[in-house]
């Protein structure tokens, strides 16, 4: 079961806030007490945020759907082709909206299947994405008399096909394109006081930044490791995307690749925020080559991957 973050139905403000209304319910995203939270989420963030987020999907989507939703059935395909011989069905779930994780496992359960491997598609542990995918399988569990064998694949961001995957991406791009001054590494972010609570996810985003960087031989100054996507008033964890993108071109850093390893499809976050937002912020501050490395998404590397991860798993079992 490939599992990964779910997406609006529709560019549209009513399919954006069911979406963000299921989402940032969420107690792994937002912990605060619903006492708290819940007027500011319905009082201002639903009817403010949707029509503006709206229009950013609007501006990404494309004509098969959310980047995100046509990316991840792309996976499902390739890696069901790469499975089909040992006859193991792949099935999709999206945390937030359709299809969900309970259809997904509704799917095997109907094809008899007795051991389920999930595979959230996040390399990088966070307790606001994979513990939350394995909060809605435990759900899901609660309601069976028969539960499955299963296996919960925790990260990857270390994996060697993960890394190579990644290089090979990079490699690829800097031969089309031209080796750029700095490879900028920027990777979804959370509240820094998720970090200083255990989650290991800034560990693990910087661990695969140095694992990437020892791949293609660069040297320290030639790549950096950033976080985007801030949301609320709290401190995120550092240094911001946003901000840095502002200040290399002021450090002399006019040419820059982008890279964000945290997210295996493309989706919003990359397509808007680092395709578009963030090279404008570049561009205005003096910089002149921008360049953004796409998501792994289903690149015969990627899929390559997600086989060794689940190969690994059968083996193991
Ligand atoms: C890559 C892993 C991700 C982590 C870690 C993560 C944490 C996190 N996100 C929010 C709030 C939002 N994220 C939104 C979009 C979004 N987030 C991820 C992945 C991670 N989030 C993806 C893949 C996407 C894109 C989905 C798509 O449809 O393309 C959004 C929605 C957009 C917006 O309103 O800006 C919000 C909100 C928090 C609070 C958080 C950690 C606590
Ligand atoms: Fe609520
Ligand atoms: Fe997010």
């Amino acid at each position: 079961m490939l599992v990964n973050l779910g997406t609006p139905s529709a560019p549209t403000t009513k399919a954006v806030r069911a979406f963000l209304g299921q989402f940032l319910h969420d107690y792994r995203v937002v912990d605060l007490t619903r006492f708290l939270w819940c007027p500011i989420l319905h009082g201002v963030i639903l009817p403010f945020r949707s029509p503006k987020v709206a229009k950013l999907y609007e501006s990404i989507w494309w004509e098969e759907g959310s980047p995100l939703m046509v990316v991840s059935r792309r996976q499902q395909a390739a890696l069901s082709q790469q499975l089909a011989e040992q006859d193991i069905p792949v099935v999709l779930g999206m945390s937030y909206g359709e299809p969900s994780i309970e259809s997904a496992w509704q799917e095997l359960k109907s094809a008899g299947v007795e051991k389920v491997i999930i595979l959230p598609l996040y390399p990088q542990y966070s307790v606001s994405t994979s513990a939350s995918v394995f909060d809605s399988w435990a759900k899901i569990m609660k309601k069976e008399r028969q539960i499955p064998y299963f296996s919960f694949i925790r990260d990857y961001y270390n994996h060697p096909s993960y890394i190579k995957a990644l290089a090979d991406s990079v490699r690829q791009d800097w031969q089309e394109n031209g080796q750029t001054e700095l490879l900028l590494l920027s990777y979804h972010g959370i509240p820094k006081r998720f970090e200083n609570q255990g989650d290991p996810y800034g560990h693990q985003c910087h661990k695969t930044s140095e694992l990437l960087a020892a791949e293609l031989g660069l040297e320290p100054h030639q790549w950096r490791t950033t976080f985007q996507s801030r949301f609320g008033r709290e401190e995120w964890l550092q240094p911001y995307t946003d901000e840095t993108m502002q200040a290399l071109p002021k450090e002399g850093v006019t040419s820059i690749s982008v890279i964000c390893p945290a997210f295996s499809a493309d989706c919003l976050e990359t397509l808007e925020e680092i395709s578009g937002e963030n090279k404008e912020y570049f561009m205005e501050a003096g910089g002149e080559r921008y360049h953004y490395i796409p998501a792994l998404n289903d690149n015969s590397a990627h899929i390559q991957m997600m086989v060794d991860l689940v190969r690994a798993e059968i083996t193991a079992s």
